[in-house]
């Protein structure tokens, strides 16, 4: 599969393509026409934490993205907003693009509190050094994920253009440039329109990222926008 992914990026030059594998799965995949990312980064540079991988190991193995800060992380690992802020530090100081997840459940968007507490995730975990070329922020509305459900596009629209002007009230000049993902069943049927969406710059996708036949025409989606 990732074969044909990698063809499929190098045909669309103007898409950044990653692909973030488990662990074990970051040193096969590398070098094969795809960029890798991996799915965690241990927020310490070196030392001793048995289990945990650093940015330096990431990089050795052939990663380019670390992804921090996933809503799965944060809810089976505990993680908190200050553990992942320190993670994509950790991950851009070590030469990584950090990827930087923050989404609300159901019960927070039904309350009607889902853009305050994106907001509030955001100034918890964007690292405040952060740059248009570091840093990369994945909106995935924890309801969404590979649930089939997706927000309305207008709803998309509210919470990309609130996360646009959170990172340029931390980021200063910096914001603008910082890409801002879509994550949660995006599909192909999906994809042209969710992209389409002013500051939706990308998606993060996951069980359609898995077969090249699901996956490609997502790139192709991407790439027919310009
Ligand atoms: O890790 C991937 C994202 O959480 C989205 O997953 P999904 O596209 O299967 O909903």
């Amino acid at each position: 599969e990732i074969d044909a992914i990698g063809a499929a990026a190098a045909a669309n030059p103007a898409v950044d393509v990653a692909i973030c594998p488990p662990f074990t799965l970051i040193a096969p995949a590398a070098g094969r026409g795809v960029a890798i990312g991996s799915q965690d980064c241990h927020a310490a540079a070196k030392g001793a934490h048995t289990g945990c991988v650093s940015a330096t190991l990431l990089i050795e193995a052939g990663a380019t993205y670390a992804i921090v800060g996933h809503s799965e992380r944060r809810q089976d690992q505990h993680e908190t907003d200050a553990e992942v802020r320190a993670k994509a530090e950790a991950a851009i100081t070590g030469g990584l693009i950090a990827i930087v997840c923050v989404g609300e459940t159901e019960a927070e968007r039904d309350a009607g509190n889902a853009v305050s507490v994106v907001e509030g995730q955001l100034t918890g975990s964007v690292p405040p050094a952060g740059t248009a070329a570091t840093l990369v922020v994945a909106y995935e509305p924890v309801w969404a994920i590979g649930t089939g459900r997706t927000p309305s596009v207008a709803d998309v629209a509210d919470m990309h253009a609130a996360i646009r002007a959170k990172l340029v009230a931390l980021l200063g000049a910096e914001g603008p440039g910082v890409r801002i993902l879509y994550g949660g069943s995006m599909n192909p049927k999906n994809a042209a329109e969710l992209l389409a969406v002013p500051d939706v710059d990308g998606g993060l996708v996951g069980g359609a990222s898995l077969t090249a036949a699901q996956f490609v025409p997502i790139i192709e989606a991407g790439a027919a926008l310009g």
